[in-house]
C-alpha cells in the first residue's frame, strides 16, 4: 500500500499548467445552476437486532506521527494538502472519514492531497467533472487510466475473483455473463413475488411490534429485509431472517468492515496470509467470509441438482435468439448463469454471487434507512409522500408494476436521501498511467485516488442548499430519474462509467416498494432524545440504531382508495 519513490506530494503536480501553483485557495463555487434534473433507546427488547458495528476490530496503529512527518517532506508539492492532524486522522481508522474529508474540502478546495504515511497519499477529488474523468477512465477500452487499485487489494479476501473487484478483460467478460440476468422482465417478477411480499413480510413484524408499544430498530429491520430479498433474487433461498437471527448479516458487516480498516492501515500485515490467523482482528474476518463462502457454495450445489439438459437448451436457445432466459419456477441470478452453461468455474461462480450478495444487502438497507430517518424527520415530506402512496396503490397492499412507476415522489426522496447519504461515501481508483484531471492536475502513475461522493453530494459549489432535504431539488415529477449522466456527475450515487453498480434499477424498485408497503400501513416518530450517529462500514450506518416507534394507521377511507385505483388504471 505505500508508494515507493519520491513522496507523492511531489510527484503528484510537476505542471507548469497545474492550477495549484498558488496557495490552496478558499474553495469557490464550479457549478452554480439548479439541480437540472447515543445511546440505544430503551433497555426494553426490541425488534431490529442491531449488528457489532466495530465490526472484526480496529487497526492498533495510529498514523499520527507518519503523516505530520509526510507533510514535513512534502512541502514543496503544489497541490493543496490537507492540513491533517492526528485527531482527524483518527477517523480514518474505522470512523466517518467521509465527514473529515468534508472538512479539508472547504479548506483546501475540491481537489487537495490527504497524506496518509511518509510516501503515500490519496488525492482527494470532490469535484465533479474530475470525478466523471476518473470514473469513465477506469476499465474503458477507449481511454484505460485508472483501475480498482486499492479497493480490490483489500477486499480480495473477501470477493475472491468476484467481477466487483477484478479488472481488464476478467472483469468484462464476466460483467458482460452476469448483467443480463438482472433484465426487464427479471425485475418485473421480483417486484411482484419478491419485494412485495417480503416487505409485506416485514409488516407483520412490525405490526406485532407496534401492538406491543415496543421501539424498533429500522436498520436491522432494513438490513434483515434486504438481506431476505437477495437471498430470494440471487439464490431463490430465504435467509429468512425477519425471523430468526441470520449470522450473514453480522458476517458480511464484519468483512466489510475489515476492507475499511485494511484500506488505512499503515502496517499491513493482513498482506501475509500466514500471519492472518495470529490476529483476532484477521482471524474474526476470515472467519465470517468462509462462513459467506460456505453458504454460496451450498446453494450453488443445491442450484446445480435442480437444472437439467431440457433448462439448458431452453437457455441457450433464448440466448440465441437474443431473448431474456428465465425459469419461471425459480427466476434467480444463480438459475439463470447455471441453466445459461457457463463455461465458468466453481470459485468464479461462487465469487460472482457473494460480489452480488454483498454489493446488493447493505447498501439498500442503508438506503433505506436513511430514507425514512430523513421522511420521519420532515414531516412536510413525509404527508406528500403518503398522500402519493394512499392515492396509488388504492385499496392494493404492495404497487403493481404499473402503480411502481407512478410512485414518483417517493422516487425523489429515495434519490435526494442517496444525495445525502451515499453508499459508500468514497470511491477508490489508482492511475495505471500518468494522467491530466481537468483543471490541469497531474496524476502521476500508482497514485491512489478517493472520489468523495459524499464530498460531491454536499458541496455547496455543486448543490444548492445542500444539507437539506428537499426531493423536489430534480426538477418536474414527470421529469427524468436523477443519475449520473442527466445531471453530469454532479449526482453519482451509483458511481458512473463502466463500472458503475449493475444493481442500479433492482435497488431503486426494491427501496420504493419497500416503502412504499410500510408508510401505507404505518407512521413512524423517533424515540425521543435517541441520537442516531453516524459511522462508515462501506456504507453509512447509525452508530446506534434507527429506534423508532411504530404505529398503525388508520384504515384509508374507501372513496379515497377507489380513486386512487383509478388514477393509476388510467395511466398504466
Ligand atoms: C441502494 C443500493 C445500492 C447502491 C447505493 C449501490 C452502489 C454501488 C456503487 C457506487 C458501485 C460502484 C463502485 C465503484 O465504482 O467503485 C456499485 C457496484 C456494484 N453493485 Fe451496487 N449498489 C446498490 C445496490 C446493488 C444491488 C441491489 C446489486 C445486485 C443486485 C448491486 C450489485 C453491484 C455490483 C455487482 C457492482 C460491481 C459492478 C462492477 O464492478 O462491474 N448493487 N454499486
Amino acid at each position: 500500500m505505500l508508494l515507493s519513490g519520491r513522496s507523492t506530494h511531489q510527484r503528484v503536480c510537476d505542471s507548469s499548467k497545474c492550477k495549484s501553483s498558488r496557495k490552496p485557495a478558499p474553495f469557490r463555487p464550479i457549478h452554480r445552476e439548479r439541480g437540472s434534473v447515543a445511546t440505544r433507546a430503551g433497555d426494553e427488547p426490541s425488534l431490529g437486532k442491531s449488528i457489532d458495528s466495530a465490526g472484526a476490530g480496529r487497526s492498533i496503529f495510529s498514523p499520527g506521527w507518519l503523516t505530520q512527518l509526510n507533510m514535513l517532506w512534502g512541502g514543496k508539492s503544489n497541490v493543496p494538502v490537507a492540513n491533517a492532524k492526528p485527531d482527524d486522522i483518527k477517523e480514518l481508522l474505522g470512523g466517518a472519514l467521509f465527514k473529515a474529508l468534508y472538512k479539508w474540502m472547504l479548506e483546501s478546495g475540491p481537489i487537495y492531497l490527504l497524506p496518509t504515511g511518509p510516501v503515500s497519499s490519496f488525492l482527494v477529488i470532490s469535484d465533479p467533472a474530475a470525478a466523471k474523468h476518473v470514473l469513465r477512465g477506469t476499465d474503458n477500452p477507449q481511454r484505460n487510466v485508472y483501475n480498482k487499485g486499492l479497493v480490490a487489494e483489500v477486499s480480495q479476501f473477501l470477493f475472491g475473483k468476484g467481477f466487483a473487484v477484478g479488472g481488464g478483460e476478467e472483469w468484462k467478460a464476466r460483467r458482460k455473463a452476469v448483467g443480463p440476468s438482472l433484465h426487464r422482465a427479471y425485475l418485473e417478477v421480483m417486484l411482484d413475488r419478491v419485494f412485495g411480499s417480503s416487505a409485506l413480510f416485514a409488516a407483520e413484524k412490525l405490526r406485532e411490534a407496534a401492538a406491543a408499544g415496543r421501539p424498533v430498530n429500522m436498520e436491522g429491520i432494513f438490513s434483515q429485509l434486504t438481506l431476505d430479498i437477495i437471498g430470494k433474487a440471487v439464490f431463490n433461498y430465504d435467509f429468512n431472517s425477519l425471523t430468526s437471527d441470520s449470522p450473514i448479516i453480522q458476517a458480511v458487516y464484519t468483512a466489510l468492515k475489515e476492507t475499511e480498516t485494511r484500506a488505512t492501515d499503515l502496517l499491513p500485515l493482513w498482506k501475509f496470509p500466514a500471519l492472518a490467523w495470529l490476529i483476532p482482528r484477521q482471524r474474526k474476518a476470515l472467519e465470517a467470509v468462509e462462513l459467506i463462502r460456505r453458504t454460496t457454495n451450498d446453494l450453488i450445489r443445491k442450484c446445480k441438482e435442480m437444472v437439467d439438459e431440457e433448462e439448458r437448451r431452453a437457455a441457450s436457445a433464448a440466448a440465441e435468439s437474443g431473448q431474456d432466459y428465465m425459469n419461471a419456477s425459480d427466476p434467480s441470478v444463480l438459475r439463470f448463469l447455471i441453466a445459461a452453461r457457463e463455461e465458468v468455474d466453481s470459485l468464479q461462480l461462487r465469487d460472482d454471487l457473494l460480489s452480488m450478495l454483498v454489493a446488493g444487502h447493505e447498501t439498500t438497507g442503508s438506503a433505506l434507512t436513511w430514507t425514512l430517518y430523513l421522511l420521519v424527520n420532515n414531516p412536510d415530506k413525509m404527508t406528500k409522500a403518503v398522500a402519493e402512496i394512499d392515492s396509488v396503490l388504492g385499496s392494493r397492499p404492495a404497487p403493481s408494476m404499473a402503480q411502481y412507476g407512478q410512485l414518483r415522489y417517493l422516487m425523489r426522496c429515495v434519490n435526494e436521501s442517496m444525495r445525502l447519504y451515499p453508499h459508500p461515501p468514497v470511491l477508490l481508483r489508482r492511475a495505471m498511467v500518468p494522467d491530466e484531471l481537468p483543471g490541469g492536475f497531474q496524476v502521476p502513475v500508482g497514485q491512489d485516488v478517493m472520489i468523495s461522493v459524499y464530498n460531491i453530494h454536499h458541496s455547496p459549489a455543486v448543490w444548492e442548499d445542500p444539507e437539506s432535504f428537499i426531493p423536489e431539488r430534480f426538477g418536474p415529477l414527470d421529469g427524468p430519474v436523477p443519475n449520473e449522466q442527466n445531471t453530469d456527475f454532479r449526482y453519482i450515487p451509483f458511481s458512473g462509467g463502466p463500472r458503475k453498480c449493475i444493481g442500479d434499477q433492482f435497488a431503486l424498485m426494491e427501496a420504493v416498494v419497500a416503502l412504499a408497503v410500510l408508510l401505507k400501513q404505518f407512521s413512524f416518530e423517533m424515540v425521543p432524545g435517541h441520537q442516531v450517529g453516524m459511522t462508515t462500514g462501506a456504507t453509512i450506518h447509525t452508530t446506534n440504531g434507527l429506534y423508532m416507534h411504530v404505529r398503525e394507521r388508520q384504515q384509508q377511507q374507501p372513496a379515497a382508495a377507489e380513486a386512487g385505483e383509478k388514477q393509476v388504471a388510467a395511466v398504466a
